[in-house]
């Protein structure tokens, strides 16, 4: 099994190299490569995404992967900007689909300004769409004023597309994984969210959605505008079980999710291609505001590195025993600066990760 080990910029080397440490100790057989990515491969190489880093991404079982960016960059035009890396590596590897599970551990729920019973047993899989959207259609660009002056650019555009085996293959996923919950116990819904009633490319993708949900009968659809997804999210956040929708959408949607869990620095994500291959990474990025100050949550990637043994090295085992490892150090009271709260005990990155260490031996 070979793991290619990106941690990339700011906070991304603090939690990745805890990550590792967790699987270290896990006595199971790994070859881990490590290589530069995003900004920090741009200073050494001028470029965020090398061949070299891409290549070995692509050869690897699994990618184990940190944070890109940082504000020193944000001068430079997009194919250099390090936020570029991450997305190259979606699209050349084909990482369509991308798992955000929001779930709220019960050591957690005192310590949320939220109130207990909006979150208590939060177990909510936002599915989203990863290689396509706005994100990447084309054309996009700047138009240049018509008297031809440089760099007075007139308008800026991007280009909202799906297409429609893209989106019937992000639908049986989330359809997919319903069923799969469902058989587990819960609700086996899913809830497609998109901007039908103003967008072209949403009501085609709420057509396509409901169309292969015919093939899904045992599993319950429901349509909901993103503007009111957002809304219900923190109103009523039990009421989804799995969400599916686009590359925007979601990653916004993900972002807002992860505060019902306690932190950004909770949320774990997977990223998979039709051959199973993966891309695990904590929703956040770099975190430039508190990266370099040994405080950033390590448990979305130790939680991204448990996803990564059970989706893609088939390693399930592995993967409980992680998790149960995260629960028990929250049930220590042991909290980063983002999940505390008063009566539990302060501790930074490393500390974080030697407790999830010891929890596992
Ligand atoms: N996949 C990625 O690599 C990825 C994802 C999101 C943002 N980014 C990039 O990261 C840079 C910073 O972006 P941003 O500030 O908008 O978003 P961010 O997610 O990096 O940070 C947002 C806020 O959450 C906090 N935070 C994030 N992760 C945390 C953790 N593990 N523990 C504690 N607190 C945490 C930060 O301190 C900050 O206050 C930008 O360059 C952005 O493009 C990269
Ligand atoms: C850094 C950026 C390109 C990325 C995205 O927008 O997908 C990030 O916000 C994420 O959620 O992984
Ligand atoms: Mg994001």
């Amino acid at each position: 099994m070979k793991i290619a080990i990106l941690p990339g910029d700011g906070i991304g080397t603090e939690i990745v190299a805890e990550a590792v440490r967790v699987l270290n100790v896990l006595d199971l057989k790994f070859e881990m490569e490590t290589a530069l990515v995003g900004g920090a491969a741009f200073d050494a190489h001028g470029h965020p995404l090398p061949e070299s880093t891409l290549k070995l991404a692509m050869a690897s079982d699994a990618v184990l992967f940190g944070a890109v960016g940082d504000w020193k960059y944000d001068t430079l035009d997009r194919p250099l900007r390090p936020e570029q890396a991450i997305l190259g590596l979606r699209k050349n590897m084909g990482l369509f689909a991308n798992f955000r599970p929001a779930i709220c551990y019960e050591q957690l729920v005192g310590a949320s300004s939220l109130k207990p019973e909006l979150i208590s047993g939060l177990d909510i899989l936002i599915i989203r769409e990863l290689t396509g959207d706005i994100y990447f259609g084309q054309p996009r660009g700047r138009r240049v004023a018509t008297d031809g002056h440089f760099p007075g650019a007139e308008e800026a555009f991007d280009t909202m597309r799906y297409s429609k085996p893209e989106i019937e293959r992000i639908a049986h996923v989330a359809f997919q994984a319903a069923r799969k919950r469902k058989a587990a116990g819960k609700e086996g819904r899913v809830t497609s969210v998109d901007k039908a009633n103003v967008l072209e490319t949403f009501q085609f993708w709420k057509d396509v959605v409901s169309e292969v949900g015919k093939e899904y009968p045992d599993i319950a659809l429901d349509h909901m505008y993103v503007d009111n997804a957002a809304m219900q999210l923190v109103k009523e956040p039990k009421r989804f079980d799995v969400v599916v929708t686009g590359n925007m959408f979601g990653d916004i949607l993900s972002d807002e999710a992860s505060m019902l869990t306690g932190s950004i620095g909770m949320l774990p994500s997977a990223s998979l291609n039709s051959k199973n291959q993966g891309l695990y990474e904590p929703s956040h990025g770099s975190a430039p505001d508190i990266a370099g100050k040994g405080v950033a949550n390590p448990l979305a990637t130790i939680l991204s590195a448990a996803m990564m043994l059970r989706f893609s090295l088939n390693q399930a085992a592995a993967a409980d025993r992680i998790e149960t490892a995260v629960k028990a150090v929250l049930a220590q009271g042991l909290r980063t600066p983002d999940i505390y709260s008063e009566g539990t005990t302060k501790v930074g990155t490393s500390q974080m990760g030697d407790a999830v260490v010891k929890a596992l031996r």
